[in-house]
């Protein structure tokens, strides 16, 4: 026999033991998965597709988990029940669904399922973001909401709001001369993360314009490594993975790594604010630290943060208001340059209301009823938190008709519910007119057919420096600048692929063409 022959009949047999092997584990698996499925039916779960042993319904999932899981629900239904590796998880899809999980049983789904990223990177036995439903996560939600984020606080800030976007113009427009294209992505991201640490600390950290000095470089650093983490944790689904030791991708101790370089950043943060308050021997609120230092001094409910506290607190509040923020500014860019007419009509109101001779101030925004039904329908089209936060039982309960049992993991697709041809005309259509011509109040979570915010006891605390942001920047942008489209490209050419993140980005970077709308003196003299 030659070395070919020899080779064959190697192969041939490692061939036969293969399909072999493959028969009697297949056999197994099936087994095994009519068994699991047999069982679901007993236990009056809601409905499922098949699911594979060990690793349950995981493949099934793409990166885009909303866009995959919005397709099983149009096969499975609005009420699902997948097992994603160890980890039980209830998918709702429809307004009714949504309703029945974040209001009417918002009490027994309120909480945070237990997470490897929530203890290892976000403090979630300290923060607000991923505690679950308790005493410490009330305490935290309401300092959030009695001190930080009131309207009157919010308000407090508008200079620096004013002073950040008139900033970012400048950048924008500087970055556009003589016809160069701009990245609205990397602007939008350093205009939304400067906005919230002017907020939290009364500093400005990314982008180019900062000037770097020794402390914003280190934070840049940070904040660059923290983005640029992918945040599948394969030990979160597959525990014995974490048993055996094993991380695969390193991702854990990057988790871990960057969370303690985050601690030690912000607690030096923290102790220069009070070093100033000692020196001033007088405490003057300038930013949130302050009032956060200011309440452990004084609280009213006698009960004060600890600084562990308050650093988990700033670690969530930078990473649940930064990139949601910028997403959705680059996703309402996207809808304006793949719709000029929307654009034009934009310019129209700002240049009726207020005019050419003076910039717009964030009073002006109750009197653009068009700019705000462009946020929504662009909220609509492309929510940041397509899947909210996982939400979670705290306790058995029945959703309808259906056993969930405890420490149920529950994703709200608001995605799927934002598309949905039976509750919106023309989903796909980008139509801000829509929420013209009703009178809903849109933003509470009241309408369960529109939730980027959630809705319950768990919506987003920010919503009110969010939207303010959100909208205040979109006016200053569109009065202050002309946008148009490289040469070539038409506005249907502007793709709307979505990325892998935190939060929902475009696959690909949009870039513009910038060029003044108005006079320059006009933003030079407020800067
Ligand atoms: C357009 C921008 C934003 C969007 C679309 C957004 C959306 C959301 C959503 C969907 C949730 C989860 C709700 C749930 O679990 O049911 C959430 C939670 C949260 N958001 Fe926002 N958010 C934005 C900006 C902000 C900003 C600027 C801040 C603060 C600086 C913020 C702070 C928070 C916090 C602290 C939570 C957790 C609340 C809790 O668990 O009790 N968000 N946000």
């Amino acid at each position: 026999m030659n070395q070919a022959e020899d080779y064959e009949d190697f192969s041939a047999g490692l061939t036969g033991k293969l399909i072999l092997a493959t028969c009697i584990l297949g056999g197994i698996g099936l087994l095994l998965m009519l068994m699991s499925n047999d069982n679901l039916k007993k236990k009056n779960w809601p409905p499922g597709p098949p699911r594979l042993p060990v690793i349950g319904h995981l493949h099934l999932l793409s990166r885009l988990a909303h866009q995959s899981l919005a397709d099983l629900a149009r096969k499975h239904g609005p009420i699902m029940m997948l097992q994603l590796g160890s980890v039980r998880t209830l998918v709702v899809s429809s307004p009714d669904m949504a309703m029945e999980i974040l209001k009417t049983q918002d009490h027994v789904f309120a909480s945070r399922p237990a997470s490897v990223i929530g203890d290892i990177f976000l403090h979630s036995s300290n923060d607000l973001l991923m505690a679950p439903l308790g005493d410490h996560w009330r305490f935290m939600r309401r300092t959030c909401v009695t001190e930080l984020f009131t309207p009157n606080r919010v308000a407090e800030f508008q200079g620096r709001r004013r002073v950040e976007t008139l900033r970012t113009v400048r950048q924008m427009l500087e970055e556009g001369q003589e016809g160069n294209e701009v990245e609205i992505d990397n602007n939008m991201k350093a205009h939304a993360f400067n906005t919230i640490t002017q907020v939290l600390f009364r500093k400005s950290y990314h982008g180019q314009r900062t000037g770097m000095d020794g402390e914003a470089q280190e934070f840049h650093v940070l904040m660059k490594e923290f983005t640029s983490i992918g945040f599948f944790v394969a030990g979160e689904f597959l525990p014995w993975l974490r048993t055996l030791r094993i991380d695969v991708g390193g991702i854990e101790a990057k988790l871990r790594d960057l969370s303690s370089k985050f601690d030690s950043f912000l607690r030096k943060l923290i102790e220069d604010h009070r070093h100033k308050m000692f020196i001033r021997q007088k405490i003057e609120i300038e930013d949130f630290v302050d009032v956060l230092l200011s309440l452990q001094n004084d609280n009213p409910d006698g009960k004060s943060m600890t600084d562990d506290q308050i650093i988990a607190l700033l670690q969530n509040l930078l990473i649940a208001g930064s990139d949601s923020t910028s997403n959705t500014l680059v996703w309402i860019m996207t809808e304006l340059m793949r719709n000029p007419e929307i654009r034009e009509k934009l310019e129209r109101e700002l240049d009726a209301i207020v005019g050419q001779d003076r910039l717009v101030e964030e009073a002006d925004l109750v009197n653009l009823p068009y700019l705000q039904a462009v946020v929504k329908e662009s909220l609509r089209l492309h929510p940041t938190a397509p899947l909210l936060m996982p939400h979670a039982s705290v306790s058995a309960t029945k959703v309808a008709g259906y056993n969930i049992p405890e420490k149920t993991q529950v994703f709200v697709n608001i995605y799927a519910i934002h598309r949905d041809s039976r509750f919106w005309e023309n989903p796909l259509v980008f139509d801000p007119q829509r929420f013209l011509d009703s009178e809903e109040g849109w933003y509470q979570g009241q309408s369960f057919k529109f939730l980027p915010f959630g809705s319950g006891r768990r919506i987003c605390a920010g919503i009110n420096l969010a939207l303010v942001t959100v909208e205040y920047t979109l006016a200053l942008l569109l009065q202050t600048c002309k946008f148009s489209l490289p040469q070539g490209m038409d506005p249907g050419d502007v793709d709307v692929e979505e990325g892998y993140g935190s939060t929902l980005s475009r696959a690909q970077p949009l870039k513009v063409l910038v060029s003044p709308r108005l006079p320059s003196q006009l933003i030079d003299k407020d800067l």
